[in-house]
């Protein structure tokens, strides 16, 4: 070969070299391009209510945060599961239209390998009914209290993308109908090892805080409270509860048995009698009635919540969910100071029942006429129970989503129970994506400009040989 080729030999295989490298780079960093998803389903059979949720996640990536995300819910039309307990049957068959909903919604070929998992009390014929369909169905358990708190939690943090970074984690609320939950990391010591749960996820310990206050969700708060109500007024004849937490105007019919049917309520003594429901609207009464049912006078430990269980002081931001939100944001008390909601609470519950119903024709009338009561207990329960004050009350965020997930337990029990969260930090890819981005452009600079000289080499030896020629 003649001497003068082999600088283009060499600026030819430097080019190829270069090209082969970003080829091979290319791959490596973008390997998972093509999304081929999987499916997951769980079913929360809550006290009030159940709710299927679907969810969904790249194939390739299943080991990396933020990347489970919801595709579909569907509530169950009907109460929850437990007021089947006459009619086992029915509670399976309750389920049919969202399992059928979850058939359409996942593509037939991920069917078998899709699990199903039933987060509630056992019941068998719902279990029978779940193996009936073609997913792969992982039995039911029954989730404890604080499952359910610190599942709520991981669901928060997960879809806030905070647990892989060293940024704080969100507490996290929970209001449901019959229990409430409050996770979050402490900054002293926890002195009851009944509330201490420890996770490892991503390389990262975490030691929190958890309790569930089983008969402290809101439906059962409401019996507690008109139960206490009730005890003192029984005597009267006819009996009329006057109650604080209702509208003025309003009044119903109810019988003595219909307060006290629940396990929360049995210590107090049955009678069989009609009472008339008779509102007052005077929200500062209807709170003193509330804070009748946390006993803040015995505490074994350093501090308390309530009813003698060991609480550190609530530390960092806290997310609030279920009927947290439910009952705030429909109030439109999401972002107000602590007195200015208190005012405007005041305000809303001495607002006359006809009004009410007037302004809301639309809004079931069981819920409507409860919110007076359930958001004074909502903030009974964070300043008095959970200790929040006016300085921190900021802190607390009602939400219903994160993105397009819903907060609650629901995903945080499947990332767990599919070991979608590994205790270690994944493998990353080779270089960040920033990183990646400005190789790329100076490699590519690079290429050009020895194509360039490639070209003016050939150029100038071209024009030299004919020049010799000549
Ligand atoms: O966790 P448990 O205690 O088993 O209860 P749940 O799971 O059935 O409870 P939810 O979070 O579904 O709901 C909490 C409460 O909020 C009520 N609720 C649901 N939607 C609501 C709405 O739009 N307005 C007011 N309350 C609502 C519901 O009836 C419950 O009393
Ligand atoms: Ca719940």
């Amino acid at each position: 070969m003649e001497r003068r080729y082999m600088p283009v030999v060499i600026f030819l295989a430097a080019i190829t070299v270069g090209i082969i490298i970003m080829v091979v780079i290319s791959v490596v960093q973008n390997k998972p391009l093509y999304q081929k998803y999987k499916y997951g389903i769980v079913l929360d059979a809550g006290s009030s209510h159940t709710s299927v949720f679907i969810y969904e996640w790249p194939a390739e990536k299943e080991n990396n945060t933020g990347m489970v995300q919801q595709k579909h819910t569907c509530n169950v039309k009907g109460k929850g599961i437990s007021s089947y307990s006459a009619n086992p049957q029915g509670a399976g068959a309750s389920l049919q239209e969202c399992m059928n909903e979850a058939k359409q919604k996942i593509p037939a070929h991920r069917h078998p390998e899709t699990p199903v998992y039933l987060g509630a009390t056992v019941l068998d014929s719902v279990a029978l009914s779940l193996k009936s369909y073609p997913f792969s169905y992982q039995g039911a358990r029954i989730i404890s209290g604080q499952e359910e708190g610190a599942f709520g939690w991981i669901t928060v943090n997960y879809l806030s993308e905070n647990l892989r970074k060293p940024t704080g984690t969100l507490g996290a609320l929970d209001l449901g109908g019959a229990s409430t939950q409050i996770t979050f990391v402490p900054q002293q010591k926890i002195e009851s090892s009944d509330n201490s749960i420890d996770f490892r996820l991503y390389g990262n310990n975490y030691h929190l805080y958890t309790h569930s206050f089983l008969c402290y969700g809101k439906d059962q708060a409401l019996k507690l409270s008109m139960g206490k109500k009730l005890e003192s007024t029984l005597k009267t004849d006819p009996i009329e509860l006057r109650d604080p937490c209702f509208h003025p105007g309003y009044k119903v019919p109810r019988t003595v048995p219909d307060v006290f049917n629940t396990p929360c309520t049995k210590e107090l003594k049955l009678a069989n009698e009609n009472f008339l429901h008779v509102g007052l609207g005077n929200w500062s009464q209807c709170q003193q009635s509330i804070r009748k049912v946390f006993n803040t006078s015995i505490c074994s430990y350093s501090k308390c919540s309530f009813n003698g269980v060991f609480q550190p002081s609530v530390y960092g931001d806290f997310g609030a969910f279920s009927a947290f939100f439910f009952v705030m944001d429909f109030l439109n008390l999401t972002s107000d100071s602590l007195a200015t909601t208190k005012e405007k609470l005041a305000a809303y519950c001495s607002t006359p029942w006809e009004k009410i119903v007037g302004n809301h024709p639309k809004i079931d009338q069981k819920y409507l006429s409860e919110y007076c009561f359930s958001a004074t207990y909502i903030l009974t329960l964070l300043e008095d129970g959970y200790k929040f004050t006016s300085n921190n009350w900021k802190d607390i965020r009602f939400i219903k989503k994160i993105g397009d997930s819903d907060a609650g337990w629901t995903l945080g029990y499947m990332l767990n129970l599919t070991n979608m969260i590994p205790a270690e930090a994944p493998d990353m890819p080779l270089m960040p994506y920033g990183g990646y981005v400005t190789f790329m452009f100076f490699f590519a600079l690079l290429i050009l400009v020895l194509l360039l000289l490639v070209y003016l080499y050939f150029h100038r030896s071209t024009r030299t040989a004919q020049k010799d020629i000549i």
